[in-house]
């Protein structure tokens, strides 16, 4: 069993090699851009290359989803840059031996040309030089990985990467669970990460456009590696595949909320489930029902605060502390530990008299000037202030 991160600089051809390896595998793929919250998608799409502190808890909740892969046995692909080692660590935190990485690496003037092609896509061209800085190729004596050359045809890539002897593994093994020993007919799975109509805030989602005007968004599975190879999409009783497109057809979803990740199951036409396809990298992210709520009750009350994922219990927690001169204390860069997970070694630092004014001393459950009580935890339904009970 293994999860593969396709990874590499924007446009190297992580979502179009991810899709046929997930095909080859006959299993489900994830584009980690999915994962990424609104702001970091507008912060690229302004020309603004992220930080770590953009990247970690994005890392981290694309990090919790290979996890539930893992915890079911089942294979699956993300694409997702994991440009530097830091970064494939936090992907692989609990699954590492699960973990494979494909390094996909090319001239930059080849990516620069393909990006300037490539249409509809937030990412500028222009950043492609802050990818390539931050890169820290993978080193096959310290990860386990394969660096690809992408001047080749995608297909080709996918053919050597299924040399590995994890993915002939992989691949044998799917296709000795069929009747009659044939390769697995099994279609590999996209999840698409979605449109956020619940408003954080950030005032920038109308633009990307409700998708299906129901304000719903969506993060959705469906049986299809690609949006030019649609076939029948889960949800039929029959099981039978389509031959022909039918716009008004109902194909089934699932919709992935990205603060849970709970999904729920809806019916929507082929129409619509193109359209969000064609759509998708413009995506941000999409909250279910409860999530959605929850966050509403929080703007009305004012807080819209930035969250946080403890990297040990997986708990997201609010982040609202401040400095002594009101300006709010940047994310924590790198993994974090909630103060219900790392308590008593951290309270060590400071007394517990934290009052949520991030001032130096007091409660530093962060060791970085951050009281315990500045922290909410978030998943937890009862939101308690610097304890999680779910632990
Ligand atoms: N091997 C290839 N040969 C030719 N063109 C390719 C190849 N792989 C990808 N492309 C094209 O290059 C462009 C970038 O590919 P793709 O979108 O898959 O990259 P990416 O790494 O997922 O980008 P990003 O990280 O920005 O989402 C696309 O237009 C794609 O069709
Ligand atoms: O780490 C990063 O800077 C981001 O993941 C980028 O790589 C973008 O998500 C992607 O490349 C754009 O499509």
């Amino acid at each position: 069993m293994v999860v593969v991160v396709v990874m590499g600089v924007s446009g190297c051809g992580k979502t179009t090699v991810a899709a046929h390896l997930a095909q080859e595998l006959g299993c489900e793929w994830v584009d980690g851009d999915g994962f990424h919250p609104q702001s970091n998608i507008a912060k690229m799409r302004s020309g603004t290359p992220l930080t770590d502190a953009d990247r970690i808890p994005w890392l981290l909740n694309i990090n919790k989803y290979m996890k539930r892969w893992v915890a079911a046995g089942k294979p699956g692909v993300v694409a997702c840059s994991a440009l530097k080692k830091v970064y494939r660590d936090v992907l692989a935190a609990d699954i590492r031996g699960q973990v494979l990485f494909v390094h996909l690496q090319g001239p930059f003037n080849l990516i620069l040309r393909r990006m300037k092609q490539r249409q509809g896509h937030f990412m500028p061209a222009a950043l492609l030089q802050s990818q390539f800085d931050a890169l820290e190729p993978p080193d096959p004596d310290v990860e386990a990985c394969i660096n690809l050359d992408i001047v080749r045809p995608s297909g080709a890539i996918v053919q050597q990467a299924m040399q590995h002897p994890r993915l002939q593994a992989l691949a044998k093994g799917s296709s000795s669970n069929n009747d009659g020993g044939e390769r697995s007919t099994v279609e590999a799975k996209h999840i698409i990460v979605g449109v956020d109509h619940g408003g954080d805030g950030n005032g920038d989602s109308d633009d990307d456009g409700d998708v299906d005007g129901d304000g719903l968004g969506m993060r959705l599975v469906s049986n299809t590696a690609n949006a030019g190879q649609q076939k029948q999409v889960g949800g039929n009783d029959s099981g039978e595949e389509e031959e022909e497109e039918d716009d008004e057809a109902e194909v089934s979803m699932e919709l992935l909320c990205s603060e849970c990740l709970e999904s729920s199951h809806v019916r929507r036409s082929l129409r619509e489930h193109r359209r969000s396809l064609s759509q998708h990298n413009l995506a941000t992210t999409w909250k279910c029902e409860a999530c959605t709520l929850k966050h509403e009750q929080q703007r009305q009350h004012g807080d819209v605060t930035p969250r946080v994922v403890c990297s040990m219990c997986k708990n997201a927690w609010n982040w609202f502390p401040t400095t002594a001169d009101g300006h709010r204390v940047p994310l924590p860069v790198g993994p974090w530990i909630c103060p219900s997970c790392e308590g008593p070694a951290r309270r060590r630092h400071g007394s517990s008299s934290g009052d949520g004014d991030g001032g130096d001393s007091a409660g530093d459950s962060a060791g970085d000037g951050v009281s315990a009580a500045a922290l909410v935890c978030h998943t937890s339904s009862q939101h308690q202030q610097g304890n999680n009970p779910n632990v």
